[in-house]
């Protein structure tokens, strides 16, 4: 399974750099040189600097067009580095990580998606997103629904991670952040080391791309994990993997067209009877009624972990308060805005100009 983790923007080189640090493949794009030089684990030469030509090192200030203008700019050199480090090959899958609310990511990640898309269509694009805190503002709402609009179009899939959940744990922002960046990283890197390795009935990458390749939906990642000593129903636990505080997005999974699970423990706890009874259940619940499975008894193991996917998922709450708000912001903001230019346009009519007033002062 061949990966390259690509971090756009402030949140989405931070994701990239803790991807870095348990060895995938990174790279680390921005438009603020201060963030860049924070990273500590992307390798220097995978840091790159875009736009310096429009916003000299300075970041775009949570301004999408100037994002998606440095993007363009500097397409072609972040294209050549790619090349450069995975060759034109058997790549499976681009994981791109940003933050929807800002300007960088959100404006930039559409544009490298839809390049990655037309230079390896053999290859998934996978788009990992921070949804904003209701608390910021209109703004990076607006930024989010128009990425989500533009994702849409050229993802295979959105994994949306909501920031909103990161509320209910009592945290201060940063220590937040820094937890929910760690959840993602530990549940892909969980499901990609899964992949492709020896067990009892195993998920190979094409099962992962099948499942990822839905025309821009959403997706979302669940996780448990329990002390196998204590684990008292493997069932339990894999549903567990499914509920909605584990999967970081508000979302009605009965929605989803497909699921995975990869469930890794002791040979002892892993019952068959117990984890089809999960299976059956979820394969009943989901609406694609197709979920793909790995079972793998590790007798080292003293945790039981499970991972769940599910794409092709369209009924999310998270993402429709988004869209909703802003489509109502932009409705008003329209209306205000035609408003004024009538009310300038009335307050201004029959001035003269200065001549009509004071002829002939200059022959
Ligand atoms: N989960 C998570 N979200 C983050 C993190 N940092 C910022 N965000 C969210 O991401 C959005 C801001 O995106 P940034 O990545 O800071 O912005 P940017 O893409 O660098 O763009 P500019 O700062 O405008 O140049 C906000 O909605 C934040 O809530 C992080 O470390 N983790």
């Amino acid at each position: 399974m061949r990966a390259l983790i690509i971090g756009i923007g402030q949140c989405g080189t931070k994701i990239a750099d803790l991807f870095a640090l348990v060895d995938f493949e990174t790279l680390a794009i921005n438009t603020s040189k201060g963030d860049l030089e924070y990273l500590k684990h992307v390798p220097h030469e995978r840091r790159i600097l875009i736009g310096d030509s429009i916003v000299g090192g300075k970041g775009v200030n949570a301004n999408p067009i100037l994002g998606r203008e440095a993007m363009k700019r500097d397409l072609s050199m972040i294209m050549r580095k790619i090349d450069s480090i995975m060759g034109r090959e058997d790549i499976d899958i681009f994981f791109l990580t940003f933050g929807f609310g800002g300007g960088t990511g959100a404006g930039g990640t559409p544009i490298l998606a839809e390049a990655l898309k037309n230079e390896y269509p053999d290859s998934l694009v996978v788009a990992i997103g921070a949804l904003p805190l209701k608390e910021e503002g209109i703004r990076p709402t607006i930024n989010a629904a128009i990425t989500i609009d533009k994702l849409s179009k050229v993802a295979d899939s959105i994994v949306a991670i909501d920031n909103n959940k990161l509320r209910e744990s009592g945290d201060d922002i940063s220590k937040a952040y820094e937890k929910i960046n760690y959840t993602i990283v530990e549940r892909i890197a969980s499901l990609l080391a899964l992949i492709d390795i020896p067990g009892e009935q195993t998920l190979d990458g094409s099962d992962l791309k099948f499942v990822l390749k839905a025309f821009g939906s959403f997706a979302t990642i669940g996780y448990a994990k329990e002390d196998a000593s204590k684990l008292k129903n493997l069932s339990r636990l894999i549903l567990k993997s499914f509920e909605s505080e584990g999967l970081y997005l508000e979302a009605n999974i009965e929605s989803a067209l497909y699921g995975l699970i990869a469930i890794h423990g002791p040979p002892e706890v892993l019952k068959a009877n117990e984890i089809f009874e999960a299976l059956n259940y979820l394969t009943h619940k989901i609406k694609g009624k197709q979920i793909f499975r790995g079972f793998y008894p590790d007798p080292r193991e003293r945790e039981v972990e499970v991972v769940t996917l599910l794409s092709g998922i369209y009924e999310s709450k998270s993402i429709e308060d988004i869209i909703i708000t802003a489509r109502n912001y932009a409705q008003s903001f329209m209306e205000a805005k035609e408003e004024a230019e009538t009310k300038k346009k009335e307050l201004l009519q029959g001035l003269p100009d200065f001549d009509d007033i004071y002829p002939g002062e200059v022959e």
